[in-house]
């Protein structure tokens, strides 16, 4: 196990004393060689635990548990890791390039950074990019060549971890697929890949997650195999229902709404919610 989440809780502290539950009480890991994906409704709080293994929690995060990389923590540290050992594949890759500069230059320049030691044609190669892209400026790239691109700089210190939050967000359904599928490759050829999405259908589709880990309200609520979580084995009711509710299935439509997570009370549950609308 490369990366190792114990009990992550993440709490931050708003204006009068409110407090969102960002995090609570999650516990996953990551394994080369495998691609592991975190499902759930917008706002569960998938995002927060990307950022608190990668550093970018809110400096007035309240933290507690641990994330460990090869055993040892990595808080305090996540600044000597980033990069080098665990790379973050944003959603757009429009937040990181600037627009003045070829994307040949800007890839060398991270490359150098890092200390990499791939070359970027090296790098476009492994994502599938021509060497010419390295001549384009920003804007002259497609969306899912941006993308790709966004992967290439991931890359570029040779992390063995992976994280990426939401990075199909902006492709349409073929390129998403791509993208899917070249994270599926980077596992398979030995790092350790987490993957955030709320595209439930193109995981079915793709097949390309090997882990699964279901987030409820800032709660994991349901973790094992995907591929039998995905076809029908799930146990928790908020998985089978966030199953249920994809188009292929009959689009029923998840019940009410999902909690806003400031002051979320200790005991919320799905149930709960469930309730809320008149109970199943
Ligand atoms: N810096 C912050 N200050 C206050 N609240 C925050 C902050 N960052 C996140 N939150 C809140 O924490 C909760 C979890 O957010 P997070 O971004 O982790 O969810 P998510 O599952 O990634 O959502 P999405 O699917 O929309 O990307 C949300 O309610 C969000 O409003
Ligand atoms: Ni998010």
């Amino acid at each position: 196990m490369i990366v190792d989440l114990d009990r992550l809780t993440v709490r931050i502290p708003l204006k009068g004393g409110h407090v969102v539950h960002a995090a609570t009480d999650v516990s996953l890991s990551l394994e080369k060689g495998r691609l592991h994906a975190v499902v759930g409704e917008s706002g569960c709080g998938k995002s927060t635990i990307a950022q608190a293994m990668t550093g970018l929690l809110p400096r007035t995060a309240n933290v507690t548990g641990s994330v460990r990389y090869r055993g040892e923590s990595i808080f305090g540290r996540e600044h000597v890791l980033h990069g080098r050992h665990v790379a973050l594949i944003p959603q757009s890759a429009s937040t990181f390039l600037t627009p003045v500069r070829t994307l040949g230059s800007q890839l060398r320049e991270t490359v150098e950074a890092l200390g990499g030691r791939v070359k970027p044609e090296e790098l476009l190669s492994r994502v599938e990019l021509d060497p010419s892209a390295l001549m384009l400026y920003p804007h002259q790239l497609s969306g899912g060549m941006a993308q790709r691109a966004a992967v290439a700089f991931a890359l570029a210190g040779s992390p063995d971890v992976i994280i990426a939050d939401e990075p199909t967000a902006a492709l349409d359904p073929l390129l998403t697929i791509a993208l899917l599928q070249l994270l599926r490759h980077l596992a398979s050829s030995g790092a350790a890949v987490m993957l955030i999405t709320h595209d439930i259908a193109a995981l079915i589709d793709t097949e390309v997650a090997d882990d699964l880990s279901v987030i409820y309200a800032s709660r994991l609520v349901e973790q094992g195999k995907a591929a039998k979580l995905l076809a029908g084995g799930a146990q928790h009711l908020y998985t089978r229902d966030l199953i249920a509710a994809l188009p292929r299935n009959g689009l029923k439509r998840m019940p009410g709404a999902p909690p806003t997570l400031t002051n979320l009370p200790e005991d919320y549950g799905y149930t709960k919610r469930l309730k809320q609308v008149g109970g199943r």
